[in-house]
């Protein structure tokens, strides 16, 4: 995981080389997967349906025009020298797998241990929410989250626990209901320190009681 965290660089919003395609093009693409399923583009029921698609995957995959650095920018210090854990947990995202395109449903669990200065709550949710809506595995979608607030808020350290369960193994292929994957990454402090870990782990488990 380290590896992971360290090779990360945050993203631009468009990986480069990529060039979006036409309107009618994407249209075209999504007749073409109708008929694939082995229906009828041109019946009354489909057709519209390129056109939503179209749009239903530009607000699903909105990820890669939104920067998580802009989002981490804004800090506040005037904390009263509160320097003690942060933890939002339980944010749901939906995500879609990058093997399948299918999506990827779970929650999110992200602490940190500042260093002088806060970030808005919402800004980590929207951090969450902005590798959420790009093709993923879970293990990179946690590394990118704790590799990024790391990067940008620079606190002493971050943690992050993603549980999901993926709709390519519940819906096809193994077809398997109600797995849940865990996957962790932790930076700084929280690297470093196996009781960082569990005082994290304990506190997202039991609300901190
Ligand atoms: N590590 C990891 N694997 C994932 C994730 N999402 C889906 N997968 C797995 O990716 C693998 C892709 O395997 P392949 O053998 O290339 O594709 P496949 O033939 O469709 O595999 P099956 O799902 O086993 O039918 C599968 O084992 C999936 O369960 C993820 O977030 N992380
Ligand atoms: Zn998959």
């Amino acid at each position: 995981m380290d590896a992971v965290v360290k090779k990360f660089v945050p993203q631009v919003p468009h990986q480069p080389g990529v060039e979006r395609p036409s309107q009618a093009e994407v249209e075209a693409a999504v007749r073409t997967l109708i008929r694939w399923t082995g229906d009828n583009p041109e019946r009354e029921g489909l057709l519209d349906t390129p056109k939503r698609v179209a749009k239903a995957y530009r607000e699903m995959f909105g990820g890669y025009d939104m920067d998580p650095v802009e989002d981490l920018g804004r800090t506040f210090e005037e904390t009263a020298g509160y320097d003690g854990i942060v933890i939002v947990k339980d944010i749901d995202f939906h995500s879609h797998c990058e093997h399948h395109m299918v999506p990827i449903i779970g929650k999110a669990h992200v602490g940190y241990l500042p260093d002088g200065k806060v970030v808005g709550l919402s800004k980590i949710i929207r951090v969450v929410e902005i590798f959420a809506r790009r093709l993923q595995t879970q293990e990179t979608m946690t590394a990118q989250i704790a590799s990024t607030i790391q990067n940008v808020l620079k606190p002493r350290g971050v943690a992050v626990l993603i549980e999901a369960e993926h709709m390519c193994i519940a819906m096809r292929g193994i077809r398997k209901q109600g797995s849940t994957t865990l996957t962790s990454s932790f930076t700084g402090a929280f690297e470093d320190s196996p009781e960082e870990q569990a005082r994290f782990m304990a506190m997202v488990r039991n609300g901190g009681k």
